[in-house]
C-alpha cells in the first residue's frame, strides 16, 4: 500500500499532554519560513482532502487546529502567500517550496479563530498525535482506486484511528450547532 503518512505508516507516536508549543519550518534549504506556535494543537487528524498539504508520496495530510492568536510568523514572512483567497481555510504557503505553513479562516465560519497547522514541520517532540482520519473517501477524487479503500481504512483501524468521510462527530456537531444558531432554530445560548 502507498504511504498513508510518515507519522502513521510505522505506528503513531503519542504526544505529551504537557507540551506547550514550538516552531514550524518550511522545507526550503535556507531562509526557511519560521512559524512559532504558542501552544500544542487540538483535533489533530489525518486529512484525505485535496486541499491540505501532504508530504511527497503520502496519501494523507496530518493537520491540527490551534487558536490563531497562538500563531505567528517569526522569520522570512516575505516568502509567504495565500494560495487561494476564496477557500474557507486560507492556506498560507511558502512561495518557494510550496509547504503550507498555516491555514487561517478569515470569513464567517464555525471554525473562525482557529488556524490549521502541520506539526510535522517541527523538529520538536510532544505535539498531539493524530486522533482520527477525516475526508478518507476524498483520496478517490485525487486518483486513488476505490478498491484500495478497505486496506486504507483497515490501516487506520490498526493504528487506532477511526475513519470518517467528513470530520469527526465533535467537529461536525460544532459546525451543525453554528448553522442551527445562525438560522435561529437553535437558541444562541445553550
Ligand atoms: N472532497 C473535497 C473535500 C474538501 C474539504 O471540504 N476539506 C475540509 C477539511 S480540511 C481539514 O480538515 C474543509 O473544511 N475544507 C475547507 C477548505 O479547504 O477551505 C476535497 O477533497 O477537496
Ligand atoms: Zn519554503
Ligand atoms: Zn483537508
Amino acid at each position: 500500500m502507498p504511504s498513508i503518512h510518515p507519522a502513521i505508516d510505522n505506528g503513531i507516536q503519542k504526544g505529551d499532554p504537557n507540551f506547550s508549543g514550538g516552531k514550524l519550518y518550511c522545507h526550503c534549504p535556507s531562509k526557511k519560513v519560521e512559524v512559532t506556535l504558542a501552544s500544542n494543537v487540538a483535533h489533530n487528524h489525518a486529512c484525505g482532502c485535496s486541499k491540505c498539504w501532504k508530504p511527497s508520496g503520502a496519501l494523507f495530510s496530518v493537520v491540527g487546529v490551534i487558536p490563531k492568536d497562538a500563531v505567528s510568523i517569526t522569520a522570512n514572512a516575505d516568502k509567504v502567500h495565500v494560495i487561494d483567497e476564496t477557500a474557507a481555510i486560507q492556506r498560507n504557503a511558502c512561495k518557494e517550496c510550496g509547504v503550507h505553513v498555516f491555514g487561517r479562516i478569515v470569513n464567517d465560519h464555525p471554525f473562525k479563530g482557529l488556524d490549521f497547522v502541520h506539526t510535522e514541520l517541527s523538529d520538536q517532540k510532544g505535539w498531539q498525535e493524530p486522533q482520527f482520519a477525516a475526508f478518507v473517501s476524498s483520496i478517490i477524487e485525487q486518483g486513488f482506486k476505490p478498491d484500495g479503500m478497505d486496506a486504507v481504512r483497515e490501516k487506520f483501524k490498526k493504528e487506532g484511528l477511526q475513519s470518517y468521510d467528513v470530520l469527526s462527530p465533535p467537529l461536525m456537531d460544532l459546525i451543525a450547532t453554528y448553522t442551527g444558531q445562525k438560522s435561529g432554530k437553535l437558541p444562541a445560548k445553550l
